[in-house]
């Protein structure tokens, strides 16, 4: 498998509003669009355009979001996932188990309305990453 586009860097934050502020006052940046919520993920998210790729800021939803654990050991929030775009998810999910990887669950249908699964970081370096199949395909 080739490692494709970089689609977006995850950055776990307890209050869009406040991130969305920083990155006005910071970089002079407007969100790409309003903040909407995924609840099959569990998160609320906002996009951030880059001139190669997006900052995807997401907040917690509910009490069980993936990301509480981490904003409870990371209070400001902070970097959280990266997310690779590869041409067939199922494909990938296969590549990635033969590896000895581990996949955590089955893809679903993520912030671009494509599918999307995520590795776990222990198999990754350290960095959880998310797995996107691409919206061209
Ligand atoms: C917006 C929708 C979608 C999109 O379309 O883009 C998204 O991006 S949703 C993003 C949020 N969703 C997810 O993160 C789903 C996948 N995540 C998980 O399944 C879990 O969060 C996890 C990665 C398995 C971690 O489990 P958790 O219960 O939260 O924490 P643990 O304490 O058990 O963590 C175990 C171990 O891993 C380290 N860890 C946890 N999160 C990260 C991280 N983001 N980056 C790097 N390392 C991470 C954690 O520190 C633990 O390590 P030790 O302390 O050494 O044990
Ligand atoms: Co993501």
């Amino acid at each position: 498998m080739k490692l494709g586009r970089l689609n977006h860097v995850g950055v776990a934050t307890p209050s869009i509003e406040k991130s969305l502020e920083l990155y006005r006052t910071m970089f002079g940046s407007e969100p790409h669009g309003e903040p909407f919520d995924l609840p099959a993920q569990g998160v609320r998210v906002c996009f951030v355009d880059t001139p190669n790729s997006q900052i995807e800021l997401i907040e917690p939803l509910g009490e069980s979001s993936p990301i509480a654990k981490f904003l409870e050991k990371n209070p400001l929030g902070g970097q959280h996932h990266v997310c690779f775009e590869v041409p067939e998810i199922h494909a990938a999910k296969a590549e990635f188990e033969a590896k000895g990887a581990r996949v955590l669950g089955e893809p679903r249908i993520g912030a671009h309305g494509t599918p999307v699964f995520f590795v776990h970081p222990k198999d990754m370096g350290g960095m959880l990453v998310e797995i996107m199949e691409s919206p061209a395909h």
